[in-house]
């Protein structure tokens, strides 16, 4: 039980760690924040809720992952290498895609809501 709390406070460090140095993190956790907020306003069915937490979580992961990599990456050469540079974008790429997979999610999810919103606001 002690190992599995010193793993939980470990995991928490660096989910801090990555929230305090990644401008990157920061912004994800913004438009987590708006994401939940626009589904609790448009009453977002919970089928659908469930695959945004999805995609969030998916995202936050990565970009998590990313932080490891970037600091995996610069303790061991400062200099600059192919293979470091090869590791490093390949982790942003994964990061870009689980992004650009979520927007994709959020326009399917959000689109009919909002536009039924909009509609009654309009009538
Ligand atoms: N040691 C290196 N050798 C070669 N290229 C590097 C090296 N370190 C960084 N780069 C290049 O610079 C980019 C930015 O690296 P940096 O370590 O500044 O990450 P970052 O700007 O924090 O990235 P992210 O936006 O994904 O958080 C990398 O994606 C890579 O293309």
């Amino acid at each position: 039980m002690y190992r599995f709390l010193c793993s939980l406070r470990f995991a928490w460090a660096g989910i801090r760690h990555a929230v305090m140095t990644q401008p990157n993190m920061r912004i994800h956790l913004f438009f987590t924040a708006a994401v939940l907020a626009g589904a609790w306003w448009l009453a977002i069915p919970r089928d659908d809720l469930l695959l945004l937490l999805l995609f969030i979580a998916l995202v936050l992961s990565l970009e998590l992952v990313n932080t490891a990599i970037e600091a995996a990456v610069d303790l061991v050469t400062t200099n600059r290498h192919p293979l470091a540079k090869a590791a490093k974008d390949a982790a942003a790429g994964a990061v870009l895609v689980a992004a650009a997979a979520s927007v994709v999610a959020g326009i399917i999810v959000f689109g009919p809501p909002l536009y039924r919103k909009i509609a009654e606001w309009l009538m």
